[in-house]
């Protein structure tokens, strides 16, 4: 099991941040983290590395406790920038990482390289601008080749050109087997980078499979809704009721002319028939802004 979570609760005084929270990622991935600010992901993220005590629940990450030390030779978390030293050079900080951990220095040019970051990689860090100082973190949190890598909003501040570089870092990770769960509020490059989105609201998470979401999806209308519904549940066509007389589909379970043909057959009318897309940003206006 790469991140196993049960019934994990956690409060600040009197206010429950996490009310329960379950996660089971038993093969690599990537998964976003989604929610409005305040609403927990990096409360969520700090627990899971230990830095948060909680009041209930158990965290597994690669089978061992999180308070287990050894862990963080094969975890990495990529936190923001406030921990990083401004007198310090970048090669300071992966220089540091690299004696901890026992891993050589030529990886520092290595991952210096790979992330675009070698022409200010001597500077000191309080010059850095934003989209530098993510690089650092980035760099800082890969290089020990980690197996889990835990990132809070990796993708903060960085150029078009630079997110790029950054996703084809993360993908190339995550094909040699690395699981990385990210917080992010960019739901564009979680579209493009993620398989899992956990959703957080109220002190919860919603698992959506980014598969599924994108599948295409149909709306359709009918003039008696509750016979077509009855016709479909004969036919075993799963559907989703919206509304009196409206119901939607999703591509891989409807084939249109078996459908078309079942409604005819049975004097159904089929009023109209409307297709869209959804994605991660549709997906958190349905959960979070009540649109439908
Ligand atoms: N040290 C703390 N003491 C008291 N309350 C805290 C503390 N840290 C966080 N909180 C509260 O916990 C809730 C969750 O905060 P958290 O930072 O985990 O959210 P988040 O989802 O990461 O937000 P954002 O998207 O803005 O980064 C917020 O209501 C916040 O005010």
């Amino acid at each position: 099991m790469i991140i196993s979570i049960q019934n994990l609760k956690k409060q600040y005084k009197k206010e429950w941040v996490l009310k329960g929270i379950h996660i089971e990622v038993k093969t690599p991935t990537i998964i976003a983290l989604v929610g409005p600010n305040g609403s927990g992901k990096t409360t969520l993220l700090n627990c899971m590395t230990n830095l948060l005590g909680f009041s209930e629940g158990d965290i597994y990450l690669l089978g061992k406790k999180h308070t287990n030390p050894s862990i963080f030779k094969e975890v990495s978390y990529l936190q923001d920038n406030r921990i990083l030293y401004g007198n310090l050079t970048g090669y300071d900080h992966l220089k540091f990482i690299c004696d901890v951990q026992h891993i050589p220095h030529n990886q520092i040019k290595q991952v210096a390289e790979k992330i675009g970051m070698t022409s200010y990689l001597k500077k000191r860090v309080r010059n850095y601008s934003l989209g530098m100082k993510q690089h650092l973190l980035l760099a800082m949190s890969i290089i020990n080749k980690p197996k889990l890598l835990l990132m809070d909003e990796p993708l903060t501040g960085l150029d078009p050109s630079s997110a790029i570089t950054i996703r084809n870092v993360l993908l190339e990770l995550h094909h040699q087997g690395t699981t990385i769960m990210l917080s992010s509020h960019n739901l564009d490059e979680i579209d493009r980078l993620t398989n899992t989105i956990y959703f957080m609201k109220s002190g919860l998470i919603m698992e959506e499979s980014l598969a599924e979401l994108h599948q295409k999806q149909y709306i359709v209308t009918v003039n008696d809704g509750e016979k077509a519904m009855r016709i479909l549940k004969e036919h075993a066509i799963p559907y989703r009721f919206i509304q009196t007389n409206q119901l939607s589909f999703v591509e891989m379970d409807l084939k249109l002319p078996h459908f078309i043909q079942k409604m005819t057959e049975h004097e159904v009318c089929i009023e109209d028939i409307d297709s869209y897309k959804t994605g991660a940003e549709q997906r958190y206006q349905e959960l979070f802004e009540g649109v439908e």
